[in-house]
């Protein structure tokens, strides 16, 4: 169904108790020689949600996202996507695919529409449906101003709406994308975060991955936390969050390059602590009290700061590391 037919905020594509899934894998494993990339994960990814795999560099993600292509063979476990086999059903799955790739792909010398011509042709259309197809892309990825517009000297945020409009000229049912937005500052982010909702609510199934914890609370209806090529947590953004961590977190910076010195200090006062380089977090459910409590045993730390939880603390709390790290 084109886009154009699919606006609305109802999401079109219902379940069907026997549909398989979209994503189904079990024991996927990815080696590079003695090195294992992807460590017998599962994975599970319905019609119509947003799927993410959060985690930070060399976790496995894009390891993942290359066998889910089909351009990657798994070196162990079983993999189906759209409930087909890539190892035998390879080309009928990438027809009902759509790929936004780590690394913009573009090419940079030919105009904006003409980059989603050539693509239209790669998939078989007529000149009159690659051309229909270019104005509906265009129009969605707000680029039709720039159509005429050679593509190297656009913006970075352009440019990814570009690749992702690239990448549904084949009306795909499920967008694979590998970290879409990094590398983009916080309001070309936002913008393609929009017009990735907007793919959602029309049906289409979103699997992307991300180190940005804020994408994966922002975008995902589920997802799964990864480290090292294994799952740690698994769940939506609410879920793991009311799991792993506490409603609140209070941020402490004191004047001392070693901040290990006043955890000590504030033993009782939380759930949990975590001395970071430049900072503690209290784990607590009142960020307010807790602030309170920290200056009726005396200490004035430089900065206070009383916020929610986010799944950066779910990694932390699981990993002992911090996404960025
Ligand atoms: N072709 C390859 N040959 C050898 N090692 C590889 C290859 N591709 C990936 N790796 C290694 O596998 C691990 C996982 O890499 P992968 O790219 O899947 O991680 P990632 O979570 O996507 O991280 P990034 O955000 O950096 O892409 C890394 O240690 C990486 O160096």
């Amino acid at each position: 169904m084109p886009l154009s037919d699919r606006r609305g905020s109802v999401r079109f594509v219902a379940e069907h108790p026997g549909d398989p899934p979209m994503v189904g894998a079990h024991r996927l494993t990815k080696r590079f020689g003695e090195f294992t990339a992807v460590d017998a994960i599962d994975v599970e990814v319905r019609r119509g949600e947003a799927f993410g795999f959060l985690g930070p560099n060399g976790a496995g993600k894009s390891s993942t996202m290359r066998m889910i292509g089909c351009v990657s063979p798994p070196t162990e476990g079983s993999l189906r996507i759209l409930g087909l086999d890539p190892a035998t059903d390879g080309p009928a799955i990438r027809a009902r695919l759509g790929v936004v790739p780590q690394r913009d792909t573009l090419d940079e010398e030919l105009t904006v529409r003409e980059n989603i011509l050539v693509y239209g042709r790669y998939f078989g259309l007529s000149r009159a449906q690659v051309n229909a197809k270019a104005d509906e892309l265009l129009e969605f990825a707000q680029l039709g101003e720039r159509a005429g517009s050679v593509v190297e000297p656009l913006s970075g945020g352009m440019k990814r709406r570009l690749t992702i409009a690239r990448s549904l000229v084949n009306d795909p049912e499920l967008l694979l994308l590998d970290e879409p937005t990094t590398g983009l500052d916080p309001q070309a982010r936002h913008v393609l975060w929009d017009r990735l909702f907007r793919l959602k609510r029309s049906g289409v199934t979103l699997v992307l991955t991300t180190h940005y914890m804020d994408e994966a609370e922002q975008l995902c209806d589920r997802l799964v936390v990864m480290d090292g090529g294994r799952i740690v947590a698994e769940g939506s953004p609410r879920e793991l969050i009311a799991l792993h961590s506490t409603r609140e977190v209070l941020e402490l910076r004191f004047a001392a390059d070693d901040h290990a010195p006043y955890a000590a200090k504030l033993t009782g006062l939380a759930d949990r602590v975590e001395v970071l380089p430049d900072r503690l977090l209290l784990y607590t459910d009142d960020g307010d009290a807790t602030a309170a409590a920290v200056h009726g045993r005396g200490l004035a730390p430089l900065s206070v700061l009383a916020r929610r939880s986010t799944l950066e603390d779910v990694f932390l709390h699981l990993t002992g590391r911090t996404l960025v790290d």
